[in-house]
């Protein structure tokens, strides 16, 4: 009998609410392609995110503000028809959704309707309130996402790790505060202290995914071309690297060009 997708138990919000009342840490990986979706799906993570950090890493832009929103959806559709069971979150690019509620409205059916993904997730606290609630209202679960938020760097100047002062942080908890009470499913805190992290985490019912965000939230999340060891430059100090594809790939593909030249490829058995 052919298994079918639906033969598969799929992750939704509220089992991610329950693996956070459990104690189960969440794994969250991105994804921007159908092929890397299907590995990690199948791998057994719950979350996959196609990241507006596909601007660095599929388009090799400096940010991630020159991503559009076709551009995503054309990401997320094809992450989504590489996927079984995970659960499906799709940022939504800069531009789409500050400060007009309407046009964040329109922006994210266009990505649920046209990609096929499960939510959004947006950047930022009180300044969005009303684009999150509108969404929130047409049946779309949010993602918030807080501290370090790439989309706001020329505010900021810097990658450096946020909410050290007081202020910050206490704006922070506000901010996670008021994401949970408009009925976000899930937080991402990006580059903060680990113990503002904990204190998040311990404070909110919701689940807090963290990335640089220390081991005391109810998951983490990095760019899987990180993890993977593809990306060479990138190495701030909260990534693991879990392979060195970076080599393998340089040396597969090193081998092939030698084999062309030296004829050794194709040989008899790989020709008609
Ligand atoms: N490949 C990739 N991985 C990411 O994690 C990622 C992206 N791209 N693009 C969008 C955002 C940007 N992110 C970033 C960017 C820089 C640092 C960082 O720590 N940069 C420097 C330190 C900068 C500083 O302290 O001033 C580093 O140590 O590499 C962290 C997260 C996370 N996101
Ligand atoms: C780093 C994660 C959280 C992200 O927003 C992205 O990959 O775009
Ligand atoms: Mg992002």
């Amino acid at each position: 009998m052919s298994v079918h997708k639906s033969d598969v138990k799929k992750v939704t919000t509220h089992q991610l609410q329950n693996m956070k009342e459990r104690g189960e840490k969440i794994s969250m990986l991105t994804a921007y392609d159908f092929s890397m979706a299907t590995i990690l799906d199948a791998a057994g993570v719950d979350v996959l995110l196609v990241g507006d950090s596909a601007s660095n890493v599929m388009a090799g832009h400096e940010t991630t503000l020159p991503i559009t929103l076709d551009q995503m959806i054309y990401h997320a559709s094809s992450v989504v028809r590489g996927v079984n069971r995970a659960f499906v979150v799709v940022d939504m690019p800069f531009g789409s959704y500050q400060g007009n509620s309407s046009e964040a409205l329109r922006s994210a059916i266009r990505i649920m309707k046209e990609s096929g993904g499960h939510g959004v997730k947006l950047e930022g606290g009180a300044e969005i309130k009303e684009s999150i609630t509108r969404i929130l209202s047409a049946g779309v679960p949010v993602m918030g996402h807080l501290g370090l938020t790439p989309q706001s760097i020329y505010k900021f100047g810097t990658y450096t790790v946020r909410a050290k002062e007081e202020a910050e942080a206490q704006k922070l908890l506000d901010d996670a505060q008021l994401l949970q009470e408009l009925g976000c499913f899930a937080i991402v805190l990006e580059k903060i202290p680990s113990a503002l992290a904990k204190r998040v985490a311990e404070t909110l019912q919701i689940p807090i995914i963290g990335i640089g965000a220390g081991p005391d939230v109810d998951g983490q999340v990095l760019v899987v071309h990180d993890m993977l060891g593809i990306n060479k430059e990138f190495k701030p100090r909260f990534l693991r690297r879990y392979a060195d594809l970076h080599s393998i790939m340089t040396g597969a593909v090193q081998n092939y060009v030698k084999d062309v030249k030296s004829k050794d490829f194709p040989n008899e058995k790989e020709a008609y």
